[in-house]
């Protein structure tokens, strides 16, 4: 286990209740210290070890994180044209960008290209037209491990089912491709999927994209990927960053220096890993609905601001910020858009709740407000951050739902 706990946003009660009463709810709230602190455990276990460390930024875009992450010295693991945008007006330099593409048009792969950030392509033929059109540039190629993990199966992205990769067995035909066009293949790359909460998971995806290694003479580096996981229940284990030091990464530093590549870092680029714990999605509670046989706790979010317990059955706690010491009752804890799968937790047992009362959300940094939608028309939640010295200052003012609505009229009345 780690030394130290990170501290979750719900250790600050007292600031996630003011902030719910400066800026109403439902509002998340990002602690940054927590993200501090998390990049800092990654970055302390790796030190010393010729490695990288990215963030992937569609976990959470914020810009206030994107600024912790950064100062914390992380490139950054793109997917769109619309993230590499983002960072680039953060002052973000292009050569700490990787351009992870899946399905990507030609004309983002030239954007990005042209931008000086580096593509991640991830399907052989894709590898040789943009040889044809790039000849000489620099490229990553990524492979699809043939093994698979994550906390559901819509996330797992190895193995046979996956689209992602090339197929490891087409990295003698793409080097050849490669060498042709004067390709320069500066990077492999696998990401095995997200919620892996152990290295023995992660390690054998790793172990396989080694394998390739020989076929790419001008390689810098290989990308490990992300998904390392963090604990949503109580009890669970999340990832260890000391697990990843002596069970991935210094086990590919070895093999790789057998190999007569010693001049070869091991790059990481996890997600969830650096912001799940910092966000709390603040929301509460309007209706109580005893039907006799359950009660629900209607809430003045949803499934448009949190998809993952809809999408995945995730689990995220639930705090009663207005009655912690309340005797515990189970509720099905409901969202306010038109679907019977919008709840956010079914008889979970939550120390009574009031109408009235602020429920905090808990774990919700990650694909939280990065997935959310106007579904239903209604406006995401507001954003804030908690500073390491404790100031609350409201980063994304709420929008209203005239603003919504102009926004589907797109300025076309
Ligand atoms: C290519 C790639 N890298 C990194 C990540 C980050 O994953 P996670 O948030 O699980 O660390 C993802 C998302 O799963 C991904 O698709
Ligand atoms: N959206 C997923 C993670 C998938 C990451 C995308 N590559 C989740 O909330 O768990």
């Amino acid at each position: 286990m780690d030394a130290t706990p990170p501290p979750k946003p719900a250790a600050h009660a007292d600031a996630l209740r003011e902030a719910a009463e400066r800026f109403g709810t439902p509002t998340y709230v990002y602690a940054e210290a927590t993200v501090h602190e998390r990049c800092r455990a990654l970055r302390d276990a790796l030190d010393g070890l010729p490695t990288r460390l990215l963030y992937a930024l569609k976990a959470n875009p914020t810009p206030a994180l994107l600024r912790v992450i950064a100062d914390e010295g992380f490139g950054f693991d793109a997917v769109s044209l619309g993230e590499v945008a983002l960072l680039r007006a953060l002052g973000v330099d292009a050569s700490r960008i990787l351009f992870t593409t899946t399905s990507t048009t030609d004309a983002e792969l030239d954007a990005a290209a042209e931008a000086g950030v580096l593509p991640n392509l991830d399907d052989a033929e894709r590898v040789a037209a943009f040889g044809d059109r790039h000849p000489g540039a620099e490229v990553c190629v990524r492979f699809n491990p043939g093994v698979g993990a994550g906390h559901h199966r819509h996330v797992v992205t190895g193995g046979a089912a996956s689209k992602f990769g090339v197929a490891l067995g087409q990295a003698e035909a793409v080097a050849e491709a490669a060498a042709r066009r004067g390709l320069r293949v500066v990077g492999v790359h696998q990401h095995v999927g997200s919620g892996v909460r152990s290295a023995a998971e992660l390690w054998p995806a790793v172990d396989a994209l080694l394998g390739v290694v020989g076929h790419f003479p001008d390689l810098r580096f290989v990308d490990g990927g992300g998904g390392m996981g963090v604990a949503y229940r109580p009890g669970e284990a999340g990832f260890e960053p000391a697990a990843l030091r002596d069970h991935v990464a210094r086990p590919a530093l070895d093999r790789l220096a057998r190999a007569g590549r010693g001049d070869v870092d091991v790059w990481f680029e996890p997600g969830r890993y650096l912001v799940a714990e910092a966000g709390v999605l603040l929301t509460r509670v309007h209706t109580l609905k005893d039907t006799g046989e359950r009660v629900f706790a209607g809430t003045d979010s949803g499934f448009n601001h949190l998809l993952r317990p809809a999408l995945y059955d995730a689990y995220h706690a639930l705090v009663n910020l207005s009655n912690p010491g309340g005797p515990p009752r189970p509720y099905d804890v409901a969202g306010n858009v038109c679907e019977s799968g919008d709840l956010f937790a079914r008889g979970r047992e939550v120390p009574e709740i009031r109408r009235g009362d602020l429920l905090a959300v808990l774990d919700a940094g990650a694909y939280g407000a990065s997935m959310g939608s106007t579904y239903n028309l209604r406006p995401p939640p507001a954003t804030v951050v908690l500073r390491p010295d404790g100031t609350l200052d409201l980063v994304r003012p709420r929008r209203t739902p005239e603003d919504v609505a102009r926004d589907v009229l797109g300025g076309a009345g």
